[in-house]
């Protein structure tokens, strides 16, 4: 690996704006070559018309977009290198796997024989042989989404573009195709852009994820930096399963910093980091909601004073009954505090160890 990976796609200021609102507005992106980069976001935030931008099905009001180092703003789809999955497979309906994986190929002119040694290999590389003679009408949604991405794979084009690929399928089926996509990028070497509004999804797959909200990028860097340290409320409660807990400074009073306005903070905290204790043992009582056990472990959903909620995630089993009195107690460094208005992260520093 170098150290510094070279820049493949770049978007500088880039605003779209459409007449109804809604839009995206100068986002700058860069992003390595061989990366795997997700849009992520909740609907309408603008992570498709990102995309789209790129693609080329959109053209922005003002800013510049680059690929591979060329200037692609103004050019058709067409000439810009990329492939794209969207979340519809794009199949047509009328022809067998082996033809819509080789559909681009034969519209290119491709000779058969290359046609045909890209069709077996695509086939290989998603599992799909066998099925070539199939309908779409005969294929599971997830062998569907393959053939998609055989396509994309025999196009052979440096840049894949995904949209919500897997939005279609299953839990379970998702999370096996999110494996295998992961895996032919990294062995294919592909630069893919993948739009999900699922965390879980843009935390397991990606190398760099861009967090927006209206239109705008909340936050961008890799899954641990926007987990561990999120730039904003927004991000602290959108990442995450459970998302951090997020209540106004005063209910946490006692771990409250010196020297700040109590009123303008809104302190986080991740379940994780919350032990729940017998009560008058922690600093702040609380009673519990419910409790669900996953298996692993067990989220128990409790009840400040003040009213605000907070979970506790505790390894393995844990029996609390609704209605008990307990106590909760985390860390002084594992409270994340943000700006009340502007909902910006404040850096504070750690009081000394017993102070
Ligand atoms: N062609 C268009 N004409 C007018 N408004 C549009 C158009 N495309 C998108 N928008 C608006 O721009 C905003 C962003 O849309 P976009 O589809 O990019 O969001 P998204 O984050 O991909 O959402 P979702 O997850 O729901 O697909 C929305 O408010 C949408 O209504």
């Amino acid at each position: 690996m170098t150290a510094r990976a070279e820049s493949f796609v770049r978007l500088d200021q880039v605003t779209r704006a459409f007449p109804g609102g809604g839009g995206v507005s100068d986002l700058s992106i860069t992003i390595p070559r061989g990366s795997f980069t997700v849009l992520l976001g909740p609907s309408g935030c603008g992570k498709s018309t990102t995309l789209r931008l790129i693609a080329g099905l959109e053209t922005p009001d003002q800013g510049r977009i680059e690929i591979d180092g060329r200037e692609v703003t103004a050019l058709a789809p067409s000439a810009r290198g990329l492939s794209v999955v969207f979340q519809s497979y794009a199949l047509f309906p009328h022809l067998s796997v082996a033809e819509n994986i080789v559909f681009g190929l034969k519209v290119r002119r491709v000779p058969k024989v290359e046609r045909t040694r890209k069709l077996k290999e695509a086939l290989a590389l998603t599992g799909l042989e066998g099925l070539d003679d199939r309908k779409p009408a005969e294929l599971s949604g997830g062998q569907r989404q393959r053939v998609a991405l055989a396509r994309a794979i025999v196009a052979d084009h440096p840049l894949c573009l995904m949209d919500e690929p897997l939005s279609n399928l299953d839990a379970k089926l998702r999370h096996g195709v999110r494996q295998e996509i992961r895996a032919l990028q990294r062995r294919l070497g592909m630069t893919v852009i993948y739009v999900t509004h699922d965390q879980t999804e843009a935390m397991g797959m990606a190398d760099h994820v861009i967090l927006m909200r209206a239109g705008r990028i909340e936050q961008q860097g890799a899954p641990v930096a926007l987990y561990e340290e999120p730039a904003t409320a927004f991000a602290a409660s959108f990442i995450g399963t459970p998302p951090m807990t997020l209540v106004p400074a005063a209910a946490v009073s006692i771990l409250a910093p010196a020297g700040y306005v109590q009123e303008r903070l809104t302190a986080g905290v991740r379940s994780e980091a919350v032990r729940l204790l017998p009560t008058g043992v922690g600093p702040l009582p609380a009673t519990v909601v419910a409790s669900e056990f996953l298996g692993a472990e067990t989220f128990v959903y409790l009840r400040l004073a003040g009213g605000e909620t907070l979970t506790a995630r505790i390894p393995g089993r844990a029996e609390p009954v609704p209605g008990a009195a307990v106590s909760v107690r985390w860390p002084e460094e594992a409270t994340h505090w943000f700006d009340c208005e502007t909902g910006r992260r404040i850096a504070i520093p750690h009081m000394a160890e017993g102070s």
